[in-house]
């Protein structure tokens, strides 16, 4: 008798370090849990995910943009797409959903630097590297003496800015360094206190069709759910807040039992102002108690500072 065929699943991915390192872990993980499936890396260039000029771009609908890894899910060429949590977007194209969070790696900010030991012992005026907004409110607050300045690139070229003097020290997720094996770089993690972290940091999503079930139904065994409680809460904030990728916003939940707890911060950019809201609820109200984390920053005033950095 001949064997069933292997279903082929190919992963459509960017390809940095980090993306890479993200659609290997994935391609291990549903190996581990599948013996009749075959799993490809489909590596692409996305020179910075640019607007399709094609038909298919238009499939969006909602004027959401479909991206080079979508359009290559709908022609067939990929079946699913890896993503850092906190680089996706609230909605997704028409068509296409998130399908399972992975297991929450160290949510939180490091401080890397190769001369201090922490954001404390780093000397007056001393200049630290960031382009997040919500690093850049926070260590603000934190102090305001230090002077921030742009640092861009994927992880590797961050670093080489710092080993270059550019910098006395720099913020990095911590989830980024450990994956890609640089875990020692990291000389202190930021507690939530001094960085609240990003909506979803740390966490690896899996986008496919929503046609597809029976890929939909292998993906379910990489899903973690506390994971997906913590970050379903996250999200539900940023969307009430409809923050984009580039805003001032931390969003960060705990679980504790079949009770979570999560925390929301709105920042003044400068670090003038930093609004914080927390609310504590059932698991199953997740997106709910996300909601109610918003609306507690938008009575405060939320909404005036988001919408000035909107104009
Ligand atoms: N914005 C870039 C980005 N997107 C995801 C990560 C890695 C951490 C994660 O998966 O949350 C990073 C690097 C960083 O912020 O230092």
């Amino acid at each position: 008798m001949q064997a069933a065929p292997k279903r082929t699943i190919r992963i459509a991915t960017r390809k940095s370090a980090l993306a890479l390192w993200q659609a290997e872990y994935v391609k291990a993980k549903l190996l581990e849990h599948h013996d009749s499936i075959v799993v490809e890396l489909v590596p692409m260039s996305t020179q910075g995910d640019r607007i399709l000029d094609t038909p298919l771009a238009k499939i969006g609908g909602k004027g959401l943009f479909i991206k080079e890894l979508e359009v290559a899910m709908l022609e067939g060429r990929a079946d699913i797409a890896v993503h850092s949590m906190k680089d996706v977007p609230v909605e997704f194209p028409e068509g296409f959903g998130l399908h399972a969070i992975c297991e929450r790696e160290n949510p939180f900010d490091a401080f890397v630097s190769n001369h201090f030991d922490d954001l404390d012992a780093l000397p007056e005026g001393a200049v630290v590297g960031t382009s997040s907004l919500r690093r850049q409110c926070q260590i603000r607050k934190h102090r305001p003496d230090l002077k921030i300045k742009d640092l861009r690139g994927n992880v590797n070229t961050r670093l080489a800015k710092l080993d270059a003097g550019e910098y006395d020290a720099i913020i990095l997720a911590s989830a980024g360094l450990i994956r890609l094996g640089m875990e020692e770089r990291i000389k202190t993690g930021l507690p939530a206190s001094v960085s609240l972290p990003a909506v979803g940091q740390g966490a690896v999503g899996i986008e496919c069709r929503n046609d597809d079930a029976e890929l939909i139904a292998l993906l379910q065994a990489l899903n973690h759910d506390e994971t997906q409680t913590r970050v379903s809460a996250e999200r539900a904030m940023n969307e009430r807040l409809e923050g984009g990728c580039q805003v001032p916003i931390g969003s960060f939940a705990t679980l504790d039992g079949d009770s979570i707890t999560l925390t929301g911060m709105v920042g003044q950019p400068d670090g003038s102002t930093l609004l914080f809201a927390s609310a504590t609820g059932p698991t199953k109200n997740a997106k709910s108690i996300g909601v109610e984390v918003a609306e507690a920053l938008l009575e405060q005033g939320a909404g005036e500072i988001l919408s000035a950095l909107y104009n």
